[in-house]
């Protein structure tokens, strides 16, 4: 069930770093390309055992996700600030930096 506003601050503040984009959060991290696929792996076990799955794009020297909820038309759920939190420490086990964009 999508968030409301105001449910969607409160959730925001409980996952500094993550960044609103329209109907998405997003983060991004510094990690070269081979450790990023790594994480991307690590990730990807832990999307599959919740049943949620980020949007990904990996560049030479920045991995970002976006997470929405296709099954709730594009909102944001909890599930989103779930996954959000995992993936904060799947980053900090891998080493990669919380960067801007
Ligand atoms: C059937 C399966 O659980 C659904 O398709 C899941 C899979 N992963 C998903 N991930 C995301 N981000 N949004 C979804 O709506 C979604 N739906």
């Amino acid at each position: 069930m999508p968030l409301t506003e105001v449910e969607i601050g409160a959730a925001l503040a409980e996952a500094p770093g993550w960044r609103r984009e329209g109907d998405e959060i997003t983060r991004s991290y510094a990690i070269r390309y081979h450790g990023g696929v790594a994480m991307i792996v690590h990730v990807a076990d832990v999307e599959r055992l919740v049943g949620h799955h980020a949007d990904i794009d990996l560049r030479w020297d920045r991995l970002r996700f976006g997470i929405t909820t296709h099954d709730a038309g594009y909102r944001l759920t909890a599930a989103d600030f779930d996954l959000a939190r995992r993936i904060d420490a799947i980053a900090a086990a891998h080493g990669a930096e919380p960067v801007d964009g």
